[in-house]
């Protein structure tokens, strides 16, 4: 019940300082120099940081899509999550048709219970709105404490909402103060890109890129940030790729519009390229939007360090690539989109990020940690080190080195796209609330302890969350 972390750096979005931190009930209570509690248990985090706990805002665990299912669910999902130093994720719930929107709730509800090791909210779809759903969704979002909401402007057989849908989820998303997030790419001039080069005789795996060129995602980004401004709502553009999205946003941001935006470690370290790999390689690197020529991760690494990108998801998506990644072996359009990126955020952004000088530990913390607590409603509940605030800490170590394989990855896939990188710093024990999830590198959690986080609709203001 009550522990004392003692001898760490602590590292929050602002400052770095020794102290020790004292928990009890899940709960930080104290921060202070050489704290004694006499019936405390003792952490020794002496040469290491502690910081607060990941947030991932962008995962797709036990998620149906492109004809199959994600292979990581809320058990192997959280689990790795918790390795690689999250404590919350925020988890996209789909909805469908004519669905009852509480209906997909529930759903997804029954696929974290028992299940989820950490702390979970959901994020509510929206594919297109009946007069039904549409009535539902402001009330649903107040029951279930969901502060956002996500539209696709892009996979034209699956997901895509029309014009006339984003425009209406902004506006009920205004009204309610949720935050719209969104998908950025014009997936109808996609899909028949896709046919042409499917005409043309072209199946392997780099027309999957190919076919989504920058332009339409900064169309799609422009388009989404003007429609958002006219219904006067907060938009998150999830994914950034390109420098084309990252001028409207920054632009857009200049002109003062309530414009936040997510990027993911494989657009700031992996390049198009590794779509054009050999045979059927390239599968493994494709997810939407793809990865682009090199020249953009400067461009993406520059938004970060100026704040003009706030977060940085996961995307978790994962397929096998001995498995379900070979739906697409003779069609490159078939291979389902996405990655396995859950476990590795954390520690990408910080060995890429930190030890080569691009970004300070504070801004480390902020992006993958306070921001989306900030943009998401839990701050400061969750997103840093604080008295009240909950007990979610990573005691990381930032000098061991450490190889990336799929041989030792604890996500239910077959491969790592960064297999063989070494990287810098590793968390070593994670508590949330309070408890140990992982204990000296070892899983010591319960699955299903994990808690539903139900946040506060508040009205949307500039103060409340403006970065
Ligand atoms: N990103 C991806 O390819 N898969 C997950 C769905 C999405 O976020 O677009
Ligand atoms: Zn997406
Ligand atoms: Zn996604």
């Amino acid at each position: 019940m009550k522990k004392i972390i003692k001898g760490g750096l602590i590292a929050t979005a602002s400052d770095v300082y020794e102290a020790d931190i004292f928990i009890e009930n899940g709960k930080i209570v104290q921060i202070g120099k050489d704290l004694t509690i006499l019936d405390a248990e003792i952490v020794d985090a002496t040469g290491k940081y502690v910081m607060p706990g990941g947030i991932d805002p962008h995962t797709h665990l036990d998620m149906p899509f492109n004809n199959t299912v994600t292979d990581d669910d809320w058990k192997s999902g959280t689990i790795a999550a918790a390795f690689g130093g999250t404590t919350t994720i925020l988890d996209f719930c789909l909805t469908a048709g004519e669905e009852k929107l509480s209906t997909a709730v529930e759903k997804w509800h029954a696929k974290a219970k028992g299940k989820s090791a950490i702390d979970y909210g959901f994020h509510l779809m929206i594919g297109d709105l009946t007069p039904e759903t549409e009535a539902e969704l402001p009330v649903l979002l107040e029951q279930q404490g969901i502060t956002s909401v996500k539209v696709f402007m892009a996979y034209a057989k699956e997901f895509q909402a029309t014009d006339r849908t984003l425009f209406k989820a902004f506006k009920i998303a205004k009204d309610v103060g949720a935050v719209v997030m969104v998908h950025c790419e014009n997936g109808s001039v996609i899909d028949e890109l896709v046919e042409e080069a499917k005409r043309a005789g072209h199946t392997e795996p780099i027309y999957h890129a190919l076919t989504r060129p920058v332009e339409l995602e900064g169309e799609a980004t422009k388009r989404a940030i003007e429609l958002a401004h006219i219904a006067g709502a907060k938009l998150y553009v999830v994914h950034v790729t390109c420098k084309e999205a990252v001028d409207e946003i920054i632009a857009a941001r200049e002109k003062g519009y309530d414009v936040y935006g997510e990027t993911c470690p494989p657009y700031l370290t992996l390049d198009q390229s590794a779509l054009a790999q050999p045979g059927f390689e390239g599968a493994k690197y494709v997810w939407s939007p793809p990865l682009r020529p090199k020249y953009h991760q400067e461009h993406l690494w520059n938004a970060l360090k100026a704040k003009q990108l706030q977060t940085i998801g996961s995307d978790q998506c994962s397929f096998s690539f001995n498995g379900k990644k070979q739906l697409g072996l003779n069609d490159f359009s078939k291979i389902p989109n996405g990655g396995p990126f859950i476990e590795d955020r954390f520690s990408i952004l910080y060995s890429e990020g930190v030890t080569t000088g691009k970004i300070s530990i504070n801004e480390f913390v902020d992006m993958v940690s306070t921001s989306a607590a900030k943009i998401f409603g839990l701050y400061p509940q969750k997103g840093t080190i604080a008295i009240d605030s909950d007990a979610d800490i990573v005691i990381f170590d930032p000098q061991v080195k450490r190889e990336i394989s799929a041989k030792t990855h604890h996500m239910n896939v077959d491969y790592n796209p960064y297999e063989g990188w070494e990287v810098t710093g590793e968390p070593i024990s994670v508590l949330v609330r309070g408890e140990y999830v992982i204990k000296d590198k070892e899983f010591v959690g319960v699955l299903g302890s994990g808690q539903y986080l139900k946040r506060g609709l508040k009205p949307a203001t500039a103060e409340t969350i403006k970065i």
